[in-house]
Protein backbone atom coordinates (compact mmCIF):
# COMPACT_ATOMS: atom_id res chain seq x y z
CA UNK A 1 0.00 0.00 0.00
CA UNK A 2 1.25 3.39 -1.14
CA UNK A 3 2.16 5.52 2.20
CA UNK A 4 -0.28 8.21 3.35
CA UNK A 5 0.84 11.26 1.27
CA UNK A 6 -2.52 13.19 2.32
CA UNK A 7 -3.62 13.35 5.77
CA UNK A 8 -6.55 15.29 7.34
CA UNK A 9 -6.76 16.03 11.08
CA UNK A 10 -9.22 17.47 13.25
CA UNK A 11 -8.77 20.18 15.99
CA UNK A 12 -11.77 20.44 17.46
CA UNK A 13 -13.05 17.44 19.69
CA UNK A 14 -17.18 17.87 18.58
CA UNK A 15 -15.95 18.00 14.95
CA UNK A 16 -13.84 14.87 15.06
CA UNK A 17 -16.75 12.97 17.11
CA UNK A 18 -19.69 14.19 14.28
CA UNK A 19 -17.33 13.12 11.72
CA UNK A 20 -16.35 10.36 13.35
CA UNK A 21 -19.96 8.84 13.56
CA UNK A 22 -21.08 9.97 10.03
CA UNK A 23 -17.82 7.64 8.47
CA UNK A 24 -19.17 4.87 10.91
CA UNK A 25 -22.63 4.97 8.95
CA UNK A 26 -21.27 6.17 5.57
CA UNK A 27 -18.50 2.69 5.97
CA UNK A 28 -21.78 0.55 7.20
CA UNK A 29 -23.80 1.61 4.34
CA UNK A 30 -20.68 0.92 2.24
CA UNK A 31 -20.33 4.31 0.71
CA UNK A 32 -16.36 4.46 0.51
CA UNK A 33 -15.97 1.32 -1.48
CA UNK A 34 -18.88 2.34 -3.56
CA UNK A 35 -17.20 5.46 -4.72
CA UNK A 36 -14.26 4.37 -4.94
CA UNK A 37 -15.10 1.69 -7.50
CA UNK A 38 -17.14 4.25 -9.90
CA UNK A 39 -21.20 3.41 -8.45
CA UNK A 40 -23.47 6.18 -9.85
CA UNK A 41 -26.00 5.44 -7.87
CA UNK A 42 -25.03 7.06 -4.55
CA UNK A 43 -26.90 9.89 -4.64
CA UNK A 44 -30.05 8.70 -5.88
CA UNK A 45 -32.42 7.87 -8.57
CA UNK A 46 -32.97 11.54 -10.04
CA UNK A 47 -28.69 11.77 -10.49
CA UNK A 48 -27.97 8.15 -11.64
CA UNK A 49 -27.78 9.17 -14.67
CA UNK A 50 -25.61 11.91 -15.17
CA UNK A 51 -22.83 9.99 -12.24
CA UNK A 52 -22.65 7.31 -14.77
CA UNK A 53 -20.51 9.63 -16.75
CA UNK A 54 -19.10 11.60 -13.99
CA UNK A 55 -17.10 9.47 -12.02
CA UNK A 56 -14.18 9.44 -14.77
CA UNK A 57 -12.43 11.50 -12.28
CA UNK A 58 -11.86 8.73 -9.69
CA UNK A 59 -9.29 7.36 -12.21
CA UNK A 60 -7.48 9.97 -13.94
CA UNK A 61 -4.02 9.32 -11.55
CA UNK A 62 -3.81 6.59 -14.23
CA UNK A 63 -5.51 7.09 -17.18
CA UNK A 64 -4.15 10.93 -18.07
CA UNK A 65 -0.72 9.22 -17.50
CA UNK A 66 -1.55 8.49 -21.29
CA UNK A 67 -2.10 12.05 -22.36
CA UNK A 68 1.87 12.73 -21.05
CA UNK A 69 3.48 11.55 -24.65
CA UNK A 70 1.56 14.24 -26.66
CA UNK A 71 1.98 16.56 -24.16
CA UNK A 72 5.80 16.19 -23.91
CA UNK A 73 5.19 16.86 -27.44
CA UNK A 74 3.43 20.14 -27.48
CA UNK A 75 5.45 21.37 -25.12
CA UNK A 76 8.95 20.80 -27.33
CA UNK A 77 7.26 22.10 -30.26
CA UNK A 78 5.99 25.76 -28.09
CA UNK A 79 9.80 25.27 -26.53
CA UNK A 80 11.65 25.10 -29.81
CA UNK A 81 9.91 28.04 -31.58
CA UNK A 82 10.42 30.12 -28.64
CA UNK A 83 6.36 30.42 -27.26
CA UNK A 84 7.21 31.28 -23.75
CA UNK A 85 4.12 33.03 -23.14
CA UNK A 86 1.12 30.97 -22.76
CA UNK A 87 -2.36 32.26 -22.70
CA UNK A 88 -5.02 30.54 -20.90
CA UNK A 89 -8.80 31.03 -22.46
CA UNK A 90 -10.96 28.73 -20.44
CA UNK A 91 -13.62 29.66 -17.77
CA UNK A 92 -14.04 27.61 -14.16
CA UNK A 93 -12.97 24.03 -14.23
CA UNK A 94 -11.36 25.17 -17.58
CA UNK A 95 -8.67 27.19 -16.08
CA UNK A 96 -9.13 27.53 -12.14
CA UNK A 97 -6.58 24.25 -11.49
CA UNK A 98 -4.30 25.23 -13.76
CA UNK A 99 -4.24 28.91 -12.25
CA UNK A 100 -3.12 26.74 -9.06
CA UNK A 101 -0.87 24.15 -10.22
CA UNK A 102 1.11 27.23 -12.12
CA UNK A 103 1.10 29.27 -9.11
CA UNK A 104 2.58 26.98 -6.90
CA UNK A 105 5.07 25.64 -9.58
CA UNK A 106 6.09 29.41 -9.92
CA UNK A 107 5.56 29.27 -13.69
CA UNK A 108 3.90 32.13 -15.72
CA UNK A 109 0.57 31.30 -16.96
CA UNK A 110 -1.85 34.45 -18.13
CA UNK A 111 -5.37 33.04 -17.54
CA UNK A 112 -8.49 34.92 -19.72
CA UNK A 113 -11.48 34.26 -17.53
CA UNK A 114 -12.86 37.84 -18.64
CA UNK A 115 -15.11 39.60 -20.70
CA UNK A 116 -13.46 43.09 -19.51
CA UNK A 117 -11.74 44.43 -22.97
CA UNK A 118 -9.21 46.24 -20.94
CA UNK A 119 -7.76 43.32 -19.16
CA UNK A 120 -8.43 41.09 -22.69
CA UNK A 121 -6.61 43.76 -24.42
CA UNK A 122 -3.88 43.99 -21.86
CA UNK A 123 -3.10 39.87 -22.97
CA UNK A 124 -3.05 41.03 -26.28
CA UNK A 125 -0.62 43.64 -25.82
CA UNK A 126 1.63 41.53 -23.97
CA UNK A 127 4.51 39.45 -26.13
CA UNK A 128 2.03 38.33 -29.35
CA UNK A 129 4.91 37.18 -30.99
CA UNK A 130 5.68 34.69 -28.19
CA UNK A 131 2.12 33.74 -27.23
CA UNK A 132 0.67 30.21 -27.71
CA UNK A 133 -2.72 30.41 -26.60
CA UNK A 134 -4.50 27.25 -24.90
CA UNK A 135 -8.53 27.55 -25.97
CA UNK A 136 -9.83 25.38 -23.54
CA UNK A 137 -13.52 24.51 -22.73
CA UNK A 138 -15.09 20.96 -22.09
CA UNK A 139 -18.49 21.50 -23.76
CA UNK A 140 -16.93 23.78 -26.43
CA UNK A 141 -19.81 26.31 -26.01
CA UNK A 142 -18.94 28.82 -23.38
CA UNK A 143 -19.30 32.43 -24.68
CA UNK A 144 -16.36 33.80 -23.33
CA UNK A 145 -13.86 31.33 -24.29
CA UNK A 146 -15.33 31.38 -27.85
CA UNK A 147 -14.71 35.28 -27.97
CA UNK A 148 -11.28 35.02 -26.66
CA UNK A 149 -10.52 32.42 -29.59
CA UNK A 150 -11.98 34.35 -31.93
CA UNK A 151 -10.10 37.29 -31.07
CA UNK A 152 -6.69 35.82 -30.79
CA UNK A 153 -7.45 34.64 -33.89
CA UNK A 154 -7.63 37.98 -35.27
CA UNK A 155 -4.75 39.77 -33.60
CA UNK A 156 -2.64 36.61 -34.85
CA UNK A 157 -3.74 36.76 -38.41
CA UNK A 158 -2.91 41.25 -38.31
CA UNK A 159 0.63 40.19 -36.80
CA UNK A 160 1.15 37.94 -39.85
CA UNK A 161 1.50 35.01 -37.80
CA UNK A 162 -0.63 32.11 -38.52
CA UNK A 163 -2.73 31.11 -36.04
CA UNK A 164 -2.80 27.47 -36.42
CA UNK A 165 0.94 27.88 -35.29
CA UNK A 166 -0.43 29.12 -31.97
CA UNK A 167 -3.40 27.90 -31.28
CA UNK A 168 -3.93 24.71 -29.23
CA UNK A 169 -7.51 22.95 -28.80
CA UNK A 170 -8.42 21.19 -25.19
CA UNK A 171 -12.08 19.90 -25.30
CA UNK A 172 -14.19 17.05 -25.04
CA UNK A 173 -14.61 14.37 -28.24
CA UNK A 174 -17.33 15.53 -30.46
CA UNK A 175 -17.96 18.99 -29.13
CA UNK A 176 -18.77 22.07 -31.92
CA UNK A 177 -15.18 23.38 -30.39
CA UNK A 178 -13.27 19.94 -31.77
CA UNK A 179 -14.73 20.48 -34.78
CA UNK A 180 -13.97 24.50 -35.12
CA UNK A 181 -10.42 23.31 -34.74
CA UNK A 182 -10.36 20.42 -36.88
CA UNK A 183 -11.69 23.16 -39.49
CA UNK A 184 -8.82 25.62 -39.00
CA UNK A 185 -6.34 23.17 -38.26
CA UNK A 186 -5.36 23.15 -34.61
CA UNK A 187 -3.76 21.06 -32.48
CA UNK A 188 -6.53 19.24 -30.66
CA UNK A 189 -6.22 17.35 -27.30
CA UNK A 190 -9.27 15.48 -26.36
CA UNK A 191 -10.38 15.30 -22.52
CA UNK A 192 -11.81 12.24 -21.09
CA UNK A 193 -15.71 13.00 -21.38
CA UNK A 194 -16.71 11.09 -18.39
CA UNK A 195 -15.22 13.93 -16.38
CA UNK A 196 -16.93 17.05 -15.06
CA UNK A 197 -15.53 20.80 -15.63
CA UNK A 198 -14.90 20.80 -11.77
CA UNK A 199 -13.39 17.60 -11.13
CA UNK A 200 -11.30 17.64 -14.45
CA UNK A 201 -7.78 19.07 -12.63
CA UNK A 202 -5.98 15.98 -13.20
CA UNK A 203 -7.25 15.61 -16.76
CA UNK A 204 -5.98 17.66 -19.99
CA UNK A 205 -7.65 20.34 -18.72
CA UNK A 206 -5.50 21.12 -16.03
CA UNK A 207 -2.28 19.26 -17.37
CA UNK A 208 -1.79 20.84 -21.01
CA UNK A 209 -1.83 24.51 -20.18
CA UNK A 210 0.51 23.76 -17.24
CA UNK A 211 2.77 21.86 -19.04
CA UNK A 212 3.40 24.33 -21.67
CA UNK A 213 3.69 26.69 -18.79
CA UNK A 214 6.44 24.51 -17.53
CA UNK A 215 5.00 22.82 -14.44
CA UNK A 216 5.76 19.09 -13.57
CA UNK A 217 2.43 17.53 -14.36
CA UNK A 218 3.86 13.79 -13.79
CA UNK A 219 4.57 14.97 -10.65
CA UNK A 220 0.78 15.92 -10.25
CA UNK A 221 -0.30 12.45 -11.19
CA UNK A 222 2.57 10.60 -9.17
CA UNK A 223 1.25 12.33 -6.55
CA UNK A 224 -2.50 11.77 -6.83
CA UNK A 225 -1.73 8.61 -7.81
CA UNK A 226 -0.22 7.75 -4.39
CA UNK A 227 -3.25 8.80 -2.44
CA UNK A 228 -5.70 6.90 -4.30
CA UNK A 229 -5.44 3.58 -2.83
CA UNK A 230 -6.56 5.32 0.43
CA UNK A 231 -9.80 6.65 -1.08
CA UNK A 232 -11.28 2.62 -1.04
CA UNK A 233 -10.41 2.43 2.55
CA UNK A 234 -12.72 2.75 5.45
CA UNK A 235 -9.98 3.65 7.79
CA UNK A 236 -7.41 6.26 6.82
CA UNK A 237 -9.36 7.87 4.20
CA UNK A 238 -8.97 11.27 4.09
CA UNK A 239 -11.79 11.93 1.29
CA UNK A 240 -14.01 10.10 3.59
CA UNK A 241 -13.10 11.97 6.52
CA UNK A 242 -13.46 15.31 4.96
CA UNK A 243 -16.35 14.82 3.26
CA UNK A 244 -18.08 13.35 6.27
CA UNK A 245 -16.80 16.45 8.34
CA UNK A 246 -17.98 18.96 5.33
CA UNK A 247 -21.19 17.28 4.90
CA UNK A 248 -22.10 16.80 8.73
CA UNK A 249 -20.71 20.09 10.03
CA UNK A 250 -23.32 21.54 7.04
CA UNK A 251 -26.27 19.61 8.22
CA UNK A 252 -25.45 20.99 11.49
CA UNK A 253 -25.74 24.31 10.34
CA UNK A 254 -21.62 25.01 10.27
CA UNK A 255 -22.34 25.76 6.51
CA UNK A 256 -20.10 28.40 5.87
CA UNK A 257 -16.58 26.72 4.49
CA UNK A 258 -13.72 29.12 5.52
CA UNK A 259 -10.38 28.05 3.76
CA UNK A 260 -7.33 28.89 4.51
CA UNK A 261 -4.16 28.16 3.63
CA UNK A 262 -1.76 30.79 5.02
CA UNK A 263 0.94 28.48 6.11
CA UNK A 264 0.49 26.54 2.58
CA UNK A 265 2.81 26.36 -0.29
CA UNK A 266 0.23 25.58 -2.35
CA UNK A 267 -0.61 28.69 -3.98
CA UNK A 268 -4.17 29.66 -4.40
CA UNK A 269 -5.89 26.66 -3.82
CA UNK A 270 -9.11 28.13 -2.39
CA UNK A 271 -10.12 29.74 -5.43
CA UNK A 272 -10.17 26.14 -7.03
CA UNK A 273 -12.33 24.54 -3.95
CA UNK A 274 -14.71 27.51 -4.03
CA UNK A 275 -15.87 26.26 -7.50
CA UNK A 276 -16.20 22.76 -6.01
CA UNK A 277 -17.77 23.18 -3.42
CA UNK A 278 -20.28 25.94 -4.37
CA UNK A 279 -21.49 24.48 -7.62
CA UNK A 280 -21.50 20.87 -6.14
CA UNK A 281 -23.69 21.71 -3.19
CA UNK A 282 -24.82 25.00 -3.46
CA UNK A 283 -28.94 23.71 -4.92
CA UNK A 284 -31.77 22.92 -4.28
CA UNK A 285 -31.75 26.01 -1.54
CA UNK A 286 -29.08 24.07 -0.13
CA UNK A 287 -25.33 24.29 -0.10
CA UNK A 288 -21.66 25.15 1.52
CA UNK A 289 -20.88 28.20 1.09
CA UNK A 290 -17.25 28.60 0.33
CA UNK A 291 -15.84 31.79 1.64
CA UNK A 292 -11.98 32.74 0.28
CA UNK A 293 -9.66 34.69 1.62
CA UNK A 294 -11.59 36.38 4.61
CA UNK A 295 -10.51 36.48 8.49
CA UNK A 296 -12.96 34.24 10.54
CA UNK A 297 -16.12 35.91 12.65
CA UNK A 298 -15.87 32.94 15.28
CA UNK A 299 -19.66 32.78 13.98
CA UNK A 300 -21.39 29.26 14.87
CA UNK A 301 -22.26 29.13 11.18
CA UNK A 302 -18.43 28.72 10.13
CA UNK A 303 -16.37 25.84 9.70
CA UNK A 304 -12.61 26.89 8.77
CA UNK A 305 -10.92 24.13 6.82
CA UNK A 306 -6.88 24.62 6.61
CA UNK A 307 -5.05 23.68 3.79
CA UNK A 308 -1.86 22.68 5.58
CA UNK A 309 -2.65 25.34 7.81
CA UNK A 310 -4.52 25.54 11.41
CA UNK A 311 -8.27 24.97 10.61
CA UNK A 312 -10.94 23.12 12.48
CA UNK A 313 -10.24 20.62 10.37
CA UNK A 314 -6.75 20.45 8.37
CA UNK A 315 -5.90 18.64 5.04
CA UNK A 316 -2.48 18.07 4.47
CA UNK A 317 -0.45 17.03 1.27
CA UNK A 318 0.86 17.68 -2.05
CA UNK A 319 -1.00 19.50 -4.96
CA UNK A 320 -2.22 16.27 -6.89
CA UNK A 321 -3.43 14.43 -4.07
CA UNK A 322 -5.08 17.61 -2.49
CA UNK A 323 -7.53 17.72 -5.50
CA UNK A 324 -8.64 14.41 -5.60
CA UNK A 325 -9.28 14.35 -1.87
CA UNK A 326 -11.30 17.39 -2.36
CA UNK A 327 -13.46 15.98 -4.98
CA UNK A 328 -13.54 12.57 -3.47
CA UNK A 329 -14.50 14.77 0.06
CA UNK A 330 -17.01 17.01 -2.46
CA UNK A 331 -19.10 13.40 -3.57
CA UNK A 332 -19.16 12.13 -0.01
CA UNK A 333 -20.40 15.64 1.24
CA UNK A 334 -23.61 15.46 -1.55
CA UNK A 335 -24.35 12.12 -0.64
CA UNK A 336 -24.38 13.16 3.07
CA UNK A 337 -26.16 16.79 1.95
CA UNK A 338 -28.74 13.98 0.01
CA UNK A 339 -28.09 16.59 -3.67
CA UNK A 340 -26.66 15.69 -6.26
CA UNK A 341 -22.84 16.86 -6.76
CA UNK A 342 -22.68 16.45 -10.53
CA UNK A 343 -25.35 18.93 -12.01
CA UNK A 344 -25.03 22.57 -11.86
CA UNK A 345 -28.86 23.43 -12.68
CA UNK A 346 -28.64 27.34 -12.44
CA UNK A 347 -25.81 28.36 -14.21
CA UNK A 348 -27.50 28.16 -17.21
CA UNK A 349 -30.21 30.52 -16.27
CA UNK A 350 -28.04 33.58 -16.37
CA UNK A 351 -26.25 32.25 -19.74
CA UNK A 352 -29.69 32.19 -21.31
CA UNK A 353 -30.75 35.44 -19.81
CA UNK A 354 -27.50 36.90 -21.20
CA UNK A 355 -28.37 35.47 -24.46
CA UNK A 356 -31.63 36.81 -24.87
CA UNK A 357 -30.18 40.36 -23.71
CA UNK A 358 -27.91 40.33 -26.45
CA UNK A 359 -30.12 39.15 -29.13
CA UNK A 360 -32.76 41.97 -27.92
CA UNK A 361 -30.75 44.71 -28.74
CA UNK A 362 -30.18 47.73 -26.80
CA UNK A 363 -29.28 46.58 -22.55
CA UNK A 364 -31.95 47.14 -20.16
CA UNK A 365 -29.15 49.20 -18.12
CA UNK A 366 -32.38 50.92 -16.48
CA UNK A 367 -32.68 54.08 -14.58
CA UNK A 368 -30.56 54.76 -12.10
CA UNK A 369 -31.98 55.02 -7.99
CA UNK A 370 -29.31 57.18 -7.35
CA UNK A 371 -25.89 58.90 -8.61
CA UNK A 372 -22.77 59.57 -6.39
CA UNK A 373 -20.21 61.26 -7.80
CA UNK A 374 -18.53 59.30 -10.24
CA UNK A 375 -21.15 55.78 -9.25
CA UNK A 376 -24.93 55.04 -10.39
CA UNK A 377 -27.24 52.76 -7.84
CA UNK A 378 -29.65 50.28 -9.60
CA UNK A 379 -31.28 48.24 -7.65
CA UNK A 380 -35.06 48.35 -5.76
CA UNK A 381 -33.32 48.21 -2.41
CA UNK A 382 -31.14 51.26 -2.86
CA UNK A 383 -34.23 53.95 -4.00
CA UNK A 384 -34.68 56.56 -1.84
CA UNK A 385 -31.24 56.46 -0.37
CA UNK A 386 -29.24 59.72 -0.57
CA UNK A 387 -25.71 58.51 -1.36
CA UNK A 388 -23.50 55.27 -1.36
CA UNK A 389 -22.91 55.13 2.43
CA UNK A 390 -26.46 54.75 2.71
CA UNK A 391 -26.71 52.13 -0.14
CA UNK A 392 -24.05 49.95 1.65
CA UNK A 393 -25.37 50.49 5.44
CA UNK A 394 -28.92 49.15 3.76
CA UNK A 395 -27.01 46.02 1.93
CA UNK A 396 -25.39 44.98 5.20
CA UNK A 397 -28.44 45.67 6.76
CA UNK A 398 -30.29 43.18 4.62
CA UNK A 399 -28.09 40.41 5.49
CA UNK A 400 -29.93 37.91 7.33
CA UNK A 401 -28.57 36.57 10.37
CA UNK A 402 -27.42 33.22 8.84
CA UNK A 403 -26.75 35.10 5.20
CA UNK A 404 -23.93 36.67 3.37
CA UNK A 405 -23.06 39.34 1.55
CA UNK A 406 -21.35 39.01 -2.14
CA UNK A 407 -19.25 41.56 -4.52
CA UNK A 408 -19.54 40.92 -7.89
CA UNK A 409 -17.26 42.90 -9.93
CA UNK A 410 -17.52 42.92 -13.67
CA UNK A 411 -13.84 44.68 -13.78
CA UNK A 412 -10.34 44.13 -14.96
CA UNK A 413 -8.61 42.79 -12.63
CA UNK A 414 -5.26 44.06 -12.97
CA UNK A 415 -6.32 47.53 -13.26
CA UNK A 416 -5.46 48.20 -9.25
CA UNK A 417 -1.48 47.33 -11.21
CA UNK A 418 -2.20 50.50 -13.23
CA UNK A 419 -2.26 53.42 -10.29
CA UNK A 420 0.27 55.84 -10.14
CA UNK A 421 3.05 55.59 -7.90
CA UNK A 422 5.57 57.71 -7.16
CA UNK A 423 9.43 57.29 -8.46
CA UNK A 424 11.17 55.22 -6.35
CA UNK A 425 8.39 54.53 -3.68
CA UNK A 426 9.05 52.06 -1.42
CA UNK A 427 7.37 48.15 -1.95
CA UNK A 428 4.86 49.32 0.97
CA UNK A 429 4.41 52.67 -0.44
CA UNK A 430 3.10 50.44 -3.91
CA UNK A 431 0.74 47.67 -2.47
CA UNK A 432 -0.78 50.92 -0.79
CA UNK A 433 -1.83 52.42 -3.86
CA UNK A 434 -2.41 49.16 -5.74
CA UNK A 435 -5.01 48.56 -2.95
CA UNK A 436 -6.88 51.69 -2.88
CA UNK A 437 -7.16 51.39 -6.42
CA UNK A 438 -8.52 47.64 -6.20
CA UNK A 439 -12.19 46.88 -6.02
CA UNK A 440 -11.28 43.76 -4.04
CA UNK A 441 -10.51 46.29 -1.17
CA UNK A 442 -14.00 47.09 -1.03
CA UNK A 443 -14.48 43.63 0.45
CA UNK A 444 -12.39 43.99 3.59
CA UNK A 445 -13.85 47.16 4.55
CA UNK A 446 -17.05 45.68 3.93
CA UNK A 447 -15.97 42.86 6.53
CA UNK A 448 -15.18 44.81 9.52
CA UNK A 449 -18.56 46.34 9.41
CA UNK A 450 -20.55 43.29 9.53
CA UNK A 451 -20.45 39.53 11.67
CA UNK A 452 -21.36 37.66 8.27
CA UNK A 453 -19.03 36.64 5.86
CA UNK A 454 -18.97 38.51 2.61
CA UNK A 455 -17.44 36.73 -0.25
CA UNK A 456 -15.61 38.35 -3.45
CA UNK A 457 -15.89 37.34 -6.86
CA UNK A 458 -14.76 38.77 -10.57
CA UNK A 459 -17.35 38.68 -13.28
CA UNK A 460 -18.08 36.64 -15.41
CA UNK A 461 -15.30 34.30 -13.61
CA UNK A 462 -17.80 33.54 -10.42
CA UNK A 463 -20.73 32.99 -12.92
CA UNK A 464 -18.90 29.12 -13.45
CA UNK A 465 -17.96 29.14 -9.27
CA UNK A 466 -20.27 30.58 -6.83
CA UNK A 467 -22.69 32.07 -9.18
CA UNK A 468 -24.39 28.53 -9.27
CA UNK A 469 -24.46 28.44 -5.27
CA UNK A 470 -25.65 32.39 -5.43
CA UNK A 471 -28.59 31.21 -7.23
CA UNK A 472 -29.40 27.42 -6.03
CA UNK A 473 -28.28 27.69 -2.56
CA UNK A 474 -30.43 29.11 0.67
CA UNK A 475 -32.04 32.18 0.45
CA UNK A 476 -29.91 34.18 2.49
CA UNK A 477 -27.50 36.13 0.23
CA UNK A 478 -27.82 39.86 -0.64
CA UNK A 479 -25.59 40.61 -4.06
CA UNK A 480 -23.79 43.80 -4.73
CA UNK A 481 -22.44 44.27 -8.58
CA UNK A 482 -20.16 46.06 -9.87
CA UNK A 483 -19.71 47.55 -13.48
CA UNK A 484 -18.11 50.01 -14.91
CA UNK A 485 -17.87 51.71 -18.02
CA UNK A 486 -15.47 51.00 -20.82
CA UNK A 487 -13.06 53.44 -22.71
CA UNK A 488 -11.89 51.20 -25.36
CA UNK A 489 -14.36 48.40 -26.85
CA UNK A 490 -12.95 45.34 -28.49
CA UNK A 491 -14.84 43.73 -30.85
CA UNK A 492 -15.73 40.08 -30.72
CA UNK A 493 -15.27 39.18 -34.67
CA UNK A 494 -17.66 37.06 -36.41
CA UNK A 495 -20.26 38.29 -33.52
CA UNK A 496 -23.05 40.86 -33.60
CA UNK A 497 -22.07 42.24 -29.74
CA UNK A 498 -18.47 43.44 -28.57
CA UNK A 499 -16.74 42.44 -25.15
CA UNK A 500 -18.18 44.80 -22.80
CA UNK A 501 -21.66 44.70 -24.48
CA UNK A 502 -21.15 41.30 -23.43
CA UNK A 503 -19.56 41.77 -20.05
CA UNK A 504 -23.12 44.19 -19.28
CA UNK A 505 -25.09 41.77 -20.48
CA UNK A 506 -23.90 39.11 -18.50
CA UNK A 507 -24.23 41.40 -15.26
CA UNK A 508 -27.59 42.10 -16.37
CA UNK A 509 -28.23 38.20 -16.97
CA UNK A 510 -26.85 37.84 -13.75
CA UNK A 511 -29.22 39.97 -11.91
CA UNK A 512 -32.23 38.92 -13.43
CA UNK A 513 -31.93 35.55 -12.34
CA UNK A 514 -31.13 37.09 -8.58
CA UNK A 515 -34.36 38.80 -9.05
CA UNK A 516 -36.65 36.99 -9.89
CA UNK A 517 -35.62 34.80 -6.50
CA UNK A 518 -36.19 38.17 -5.14
CA UNK A 519 -32.75 38.06 -3.97
CA UNK A 520 -31.56 41.60 -2.88
CA UNK A 521 -29.15 42.79 -5.77
CA UNK A 522 -28.07 46.30 -6.17
CA UNK A 523 -25.64 47.14 -9.25
CA UNK A 524 -22.84 49.65 -9.08
CA UNK A 525 -21.86 51.36 -12.31
CA UNK A 526 -18.98 53.42 -12.34
CA UNK A 527 -19.29 55.90 -14.70
CA UNK A 528 -15.11 56.72 -14.48
CA UNK A 529 -13.29 53.26 -13.12
CA UNK A 530 -10.72 54.68 -11.13
CA UNK A 531 -12.86 57.51 -9.65
CA UNK A 532 -15.63 54.98 -9.33
CA UNK A 533 -13.39 52.97 -7.04
CA UNK A 534 -11.92 55.62 -5.21
CA UNK A 535 -15.77 56.68 -4.31
CA UNK A 536 -16.80 53.38 -3.54
CA UNK A 537 -13.68 52.46 -0.91
CA UNK A 538 -14.61 56.00 0.50
CA UNK A 539 -18.21 55.51 0.84
CA UNK A 540 -17.63 52.19 2.76
CA UNK A 541 -15.39 53.77 5.06
CA UNK A 542 -18.43 56.57 5.78
CA UNK A 543 -20.36 53.46 6.73
O1 LIG B 1 -15.32 23.99 -20.00
P1 LIG B 1 -16.57 24.69 -20.39
O2 LIG B 1 -17.56 23.77 -21.02
O3 LIG B 1 -16.29 25.89 -21.22
O4 LIG B 1 -17.25 25.17 -19.07
C1 LIG B 1 -16.69 26.07 -18.18
C2 LIG B 1 -17.60 26.20 -16.98
O5 LIG B 1 -18.89 26.45 -17.50
C3 LIG B 1 -20.03 26.33 -16.69
O6 LIG B 1 -20.28 27.52 -16.06
C4 LIG B 1 -20.01 25.24 -15.67
O7 LIG B 1 -20.98 25.50 -14.70
C5 LIG B 1 -18.66 25.09 -15.05
O8 LIG B 1 -18.66 23.95 -14.23
C6 LIG B 1 -17.61 24.95 -16.12
O9 LIG B 1 -16.36 24.73 -15.53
Amino acid sequence: MAAPTTSVTFNEDALAEQTAETVRRLVAEGVHEALSGGDATLWGEEAQAEAAVRLGWLNLPLTSRELLPEIGKLVERARAEGLDHVVLAGMGGSSLAPEVICATADVPLTVLDTTDPGQVRRALADRLDRTIVVVASKSGGTVETDSHRRIYEKAFRDAGIDPADRIVVVTDPGSPLEQAAIEAGYPVILADPNVGGRYSALSAFGLVPSALAGADVEKLLDDAAAVRPLLAQAEGNPGLELGAALGAAALAGRDKLLLEDSMSEINGLPDWIEQLVAESTGKSAKGILPVVGADPNEASDELVAGIESDGAVTVSGPLGAQFLVWEYATAIAGRVLGIDPFNQPNVTESKENTGALLAAGELPAGTPALVDGPVEVYGALADGAKDLPEVLTRLLEAVPGDGYLTIMAYLDREAAFDAPVAEGASFEAMTDAWSAADPATLRSLMAIRTERPVTFGWGPRFLHSTGQYHKGGPQNGVFLQITGANEADLEVPGKPYTLGRLQLAQALGDQGALVKRDRPAVRLHLTDRAAGVARLLAAAREV
